[in-house]
């Protein structure tokens, strides 16, 4: 039978109630099905594809090509059916699509022939599933071999992604990795808030247009409007989600009065919409369709696999769809007291896959009882499989030291629990093309590195010492990251000849701390407090030693900066810092060593002191070592290409079980 491939929905009234979408949600409050919709904001030339169901039947959505005679068009008051001009159906036929303008962003919906933008070919070729089969030919030894790659439709649910928006590197990963699976072919979605803080940070959403999609999410007693913008870029539909409460002065969690207070509420606003995403908005003319895979990214995303189970399933709709939960930090959960439950837009008969009690001892008072909702656990006891971003993490969270009390959850389910270390961006970080350096450098020639230490020297009014060891930091200033312990070592650190740099922003208390020892230690110590992308590379190319002495550290990406700069790791021996930095071994491979950096334990100011006495006297005394160890963390392969073929087995194995909650 002819079959026709068609966006599932494409929703263009100015009323919700002629929206034809054919899933329905819930009224968090009531528990009584609604019938969701997607509306223009602005009235005329709307026009709906919908498909008739028959009595009984739901709707297969965008996951299965249709018969051409199970849909009709309706465009205005007129209704054609089938495959006439409306339905379109065959070759040449016509389909509802978007209009793009040169950036490939929609700008309306049109009847458009059958024929899809270059970009889409892959992703839908042999059909419109979410998990298409494309049949590539190659030859071997004149043989012909038919092999069969499989695509996702995958939809990417984060707080942040770079460059729209970051803070660390949650925001490098969304921002990376959507584009590297895109380039193995796979139809790629990425939703994220919208935040407009009234600077110059906000024309990075510039090449964003609005789709010109409402849609209504019932939660916190009330109804919000949120609206969708989209950018198509490097291969990904990057869409951000409006809505007030994303526009404010700050970061995207907080100001320098500290956390926002309404950020589950703003964070449920983004589950919600990310959840219609796929099905209301038809990028590039089609629609994600119900059989996505979502990859939900840490607590602000939890609520996601819980809606899928808690809201959709129940009206037949995500029943095929899978979710992935990505762990990049278990010490941030989205605990909110228990009675804001009712706020989240759920049925009350899924309060348990939230509840959370504290222990006894984590109680503020006498009256506490504990009792509150966690947004991660939502999430561990809901997705289909449970991602973190090292293999080694992904075994830390399952014990009581490194589970944030989350640990035997996760043991319950660590069938499904695997790590996959995170890749970096070699395009934004090359010391040889890197636009932020003075001097570039590549591994066949590292003469350009001090001419990059000799000017962060210059930059930040250091004395000029080519040959002084120097030793940098990056990253948020927070107990994560040891900052305490650095402190307590700085007095000792700066009795030899060497120099200090700290870049980050953070706990006001190391802030100051910051300040003060830079003060003590004009000759050798500067701490920049801030947000600077610059500065990072300038410090990662122009030190020699990279310090991370973090706590705990689910992978890290300063450390593989610093490698791919050839500037040398210390770190502590945790999590992704341990599974991605090799000890030297000056003795290895017949005298010519072995390994990347330097890997300490316990995490003590003392045991840090040795390994970084180490470093600086193996720089000072060992040039030949020093520089074997350069270029092997130079010519280390951190790709997200490599990291992306590694997620594939887990799409794979996610749709190969059946749904986790049905
Ligand atoms: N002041 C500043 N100025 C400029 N740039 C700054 C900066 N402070 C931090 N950065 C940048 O932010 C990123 C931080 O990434 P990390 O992976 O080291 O830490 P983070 O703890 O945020 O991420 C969490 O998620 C990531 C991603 O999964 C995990 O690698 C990590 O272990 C986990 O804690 C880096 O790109 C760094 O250069």
């Amino acid at each position: 039978m002819e079959t026709l491939h068609f966006a599932r929905v494409i929703p263009c009234r100015t009323s919700p109630a002629r929206s034809v979408r054919a899933g329905a949600s819930v009224s968090g409050a009531t528990g009584q099905p609604r019938f969701f919709s997607c509306w223009r904001k602005s009235a005329g030339a709307g026009c709906v594809v919908s498909r008739r169901l028959a009595s009984g039947e739901r709707d297969s959505g965008f996951g299965g090509s249709l018969s051409k005679d199970e849909f009709a068009v309706e465009d205005g008051e007129q209704k054609s059916e089938g495959g006439g001009g409306g339905g379109g159906g065959g070759d040449g036929g016509l389909v509802l699509g978007a209009e793009r303008d040169a950036s490939g962003s929609v700008v309306g919906f049109n009847l458009i022939p059958q024929t899809r933008p270059d970009y889409m070919e892959v992703a839908t070729a042999e059909g419109d599933k979410s998990t298409d089969e494309i049949k590539e030919t190659g030859e071997t030894e004149g043989e012909e071999e038919t092999q069969t790659k499989v695509s996702y439709n995958i939809v990417f649910v984060t707080a942040e992604a770079a460059p729209y928006s970051k803070t660390g590197g949650l925001g490098d990963v969304c921002g990376s990795l959507p584009i590297a699976l895109a380039a193995r072919g796979h139809r790629v979605m990425v939703v994220s808030p919208r935040y407009l803080n009234g600077t110059v940070a906000d024309e990075r959403y510039a090449g964003a247009l609005d789709l010109d999609c409402c849609i209504k999410i019932y939660c916190f007693d009330g109804v919000q409007e949120v609206s969708f913008f989209h950018e198509y870029r490097k291969g990904v539909d990057w869409v951000f989600v409006d809505h007030p409460a994303y526009h404010r002065p700050g970061n995207p969690y907080g100001d320098s009065y500290g956390a926002f207070g309404d950020n589950q509420f703003r964070f449920t606003l983004l589950c919600h919409a990310a959840c219609e995403a796929p099905i209301v908005l038809p990028l590039g003319g089609l629609t994600y369709g119900e059989n996505c895979l979502f990859l939900v990214n840490d607590w602000h995303a939890s609520l996601v696999p819980v809606l899928l189970a808690a809201k959709y399933h129940p009206f037949g709709v995500y029943k095929d769809a899978r979710s992935v939960l990505i762990i990049h930090n278990i010490a941030h959960q989205g605990v909110e007291a228990a009675v804001t439950y009712k706020n989240l837009g759920l049925p009350p008969q899924w309060y348990k896959a939230l509840e959370w009690v504290f222990p006894t001892w984590a109680r503020t008072h006498a009256l506490d009882t504990g009792e509150a909702v966690n947004m991660l656990k939502g999430a561990i006891v809901t997705a289909d499989r449970i991602l973190t971003v090292s293999k080694g993490y992904s075994w830390e969270i399952t014990t009581f030291e490194g589970g944030y009390g989350l640990n035997e959850l996760l043991s319950s389910r660590k069938f499904v629990l695997s790590g996959i270390t995170n890749g970096i961006d070699i395009t934004e970080w090359d010391p040889s093309t890197d636009e932020h350096l003075a001097s570039h450098y590549s591994v066949s020639d590292l003469s350009g590195k001090v001419q990059c230490k000799i000017a962060l020297q210059k930059e930040l009014g250091l004395p000029i010492l080519p040959n002084c060891p120097m030793i940098g930091f990056i990253g948020r200033l927070d107990y994560q990251k040891g900052i305490d312990l650095i402190a307590s070592a700085i007095p000792e650190l700066m009795e030899d000849d060497i120099q200090f740099v700290m870049l980050g922003s953070g706990e006001p208390r190391f802030e100051g701390w910051m300040r003060v020892a830079e003060s003590t230690y004009k000759e050798k110590f500067r701490g920049w407090v801030g947000f600077n992308v610059p500065i990072s590379h300038k410090i990662t190319a122009g030190c020699d030693i990279l310090l991370m002495p973090s706590r705990f550290e689910p992978c890290g990406l300063n450390q593989l900066y610093a490698m791919r700069y050839g500037t040398v790791p210390v770190v502590h021996a945790t999590g992704g810092l341990r599974d991605t930095v090799e000890n030297f071994n000056p003795y290895a491979n017949e005298g010519s060593g072995e390994g990347t950096g330097w890997t300490f334990s316990p995490l003590t100011k003392e045991s840090m002191l040795v390994a970084l006495r180490f470093a600086i006297k193996t720089y000072r005394e060992h040039k030949t070592s020093w520089a074997g160890l350069m270029k092997r963390g130079m010519a280390k392969d951190f790709t997200w290409e490599n990291a992306a073929m590694q997620y594939e087995e887990v799409f794979k194995w996610a749709f190969t079980d059946p749904p986790y909650v049905r």
